[in-house]
């Protein structure tokens, strides 16, 4: 792997700010304050909006103490899953045992989340992101002056266009969008346990705001000025992690498993700075996002597990999400398989060898031992 300047470690552009902390950016709402909304609430939606509504009740008065989160109502026990969290303070669903903040509120209804929100995060699996874009688009129903950040992990193509969810969010509701990606696990996040995260931010306002909405103690965050070098890492590592789960799987150790984050991360780095102009190598060797993210989800994450599970069984892998994932969404399938056209599209598979031959073995039959010959 090549090793970056010194010149790449320098500050990034937009950096945790050194005391006194600088006034955020003003809310457009007549109270003066701003309001988050959390949209989505799988195992990584709840833990953002837990951050997001602690920062807001605990840390800054410039926000709205009440965080509303969209719940897609469920029965569960017989009863819906909105009145389930707003009575225990517990996603018993998709995040159990981790209790959330009371100023948290599960509401089942995107307009009333996102009804006078300044500040909106979307976190939903990123198959159902256009449902709800086309469900709050609608003329009035967004606040003016509102901004967005997305940590969904994934891509969109067609033909030979790709777009990272933040720049569709931005072109669709027409609002400044930032990424948040990090080697965050849900869980280990939730149980706040230390780790970093990355934002990529398309201007200073956007990185204070968003910087007060999610850093605390426990979870740093550092922002930089490439929204679509955070987007990426947060999509292709899922790739590079259904290598490793195949690793795994097929009983290889350290040293393979070793080689496989080496070459992925090599192709990673290299998609996006040959398809996403201004996008930077340093995102991905400095930031959570790149390397800290690509470790974290091959040796801990559902891509990895289940990898595994398909390397062992040969099962489908909508079998094994069934089987293993407990209604939560694998994400390096879906990115595998756009990857994959995208590529095609370009004629550029061959640049890519271990994008290719994970799309391969999942999804045409290839043989798994496949994975690692002529790479
Ligand atoms: N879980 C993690 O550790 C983690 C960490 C970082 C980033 N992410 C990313 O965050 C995004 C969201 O992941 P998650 O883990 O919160 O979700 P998840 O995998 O827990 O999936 C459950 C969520 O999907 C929703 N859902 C299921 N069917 C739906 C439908 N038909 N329409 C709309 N929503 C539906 C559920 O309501 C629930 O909110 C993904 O892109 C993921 O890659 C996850
Ligand atoms: O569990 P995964 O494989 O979806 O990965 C989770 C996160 O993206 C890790 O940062």
């Amino acid at each position: 792997m090549s090793i970056d300047p010194p010149s790449n470690l320098t500050t990034p552009a937009f950096t945790r700010p050194s005391s006194p902390a600088p006034q955020l950016p003003p809310s457009p709402l007549k109270s003066g304050k701003h309001k988050i909304a959390v949209i989505g609430s799988g195992s990584w939606g709840s833990a953002l909006a837990k951050i997001a509504a602690e920062n807001a009740w605990k840390r800054h008065d410039e926000f709205h103490s009440e965080v509303r989160m969209w719940v897609r109502e469920k029965q569960v026990n017989g009863k819906k899953l909105t009145e389930v969290i707003n009575r225990t303070h517990l996603n018993s669903r998709y995040l159990p045992d981790i209790p959330l903040p009371r100023n948290l509120v599960a509401t089942p209804h995107l307009k009333d989340v996102v009804k006078d929100a300044t500040l909106i995060v979307f976190v939903t699996p990123h198959q159902f992101l256009h449902t709800v874009i086309r469900e709050i688009s609608a003329p009035g129903i967004l606040t003016p002056g509102a901004r967005a950040i997305t940590a969904i992990k994934g891509v969109e193509v067609n033909g030979t266009d790709i777009s990272t969810f933040a720049s569709l969010i931005e072109a669709q509701l027409s609002i400044p969008t930032s990424a948040l990606s990090g080697a965050n696990i849900a869980l280990e996040v939730a149980k706040g346990q230390f780790c970093e995260t990355t934002i990529g931010v398309p201007g200073r306002a956007d990185a204070l705001l968003w910087e007060a909405v999610f850093d605390s103690p426990d979870f740093r965050v550092a922002t930089v000025d490439d929204v679509a070098g955070v987007s990426l890492s947060g999509a292709l590592k899922n790739i590079v992690a259904l290598a490793a789960g195949m690793v795994d799987g097929m009983g290889m150790g350290g040293n393979t498993k070793a080689a496989i984050l080496r070459i992925g991360l090599q192709e990673m780095r290299g998609f996006c700075l040959e398809f996403f102009a201004g996008s930077k190598a340093e995102t991905f060797s400095n930031e959570s996002a790149g390397i800290a993210d690509l470790i974290t989800t091959c040796y801990g994450g559902r891509n990895r597990k289940c990898a595994e599970e398909f390397a062992k069984t040969g099962q489908p892998f909508d079998v094994i999400e069934k089987k293993l994932l407990n209604g939560q969404k694998l994400q390096g399938t879906l990115t595998s398989e756009e990857v994959n056209r995208f590529l095609l599209a370009r004629r550029r598979t061959k640049g890519y060898p271990l994008f290719e031959k994970v799309y391969k073995i999942a999804f045409e039959g290839m043989p798994v031992n496949e994975l690692v010959k002529g790479l």
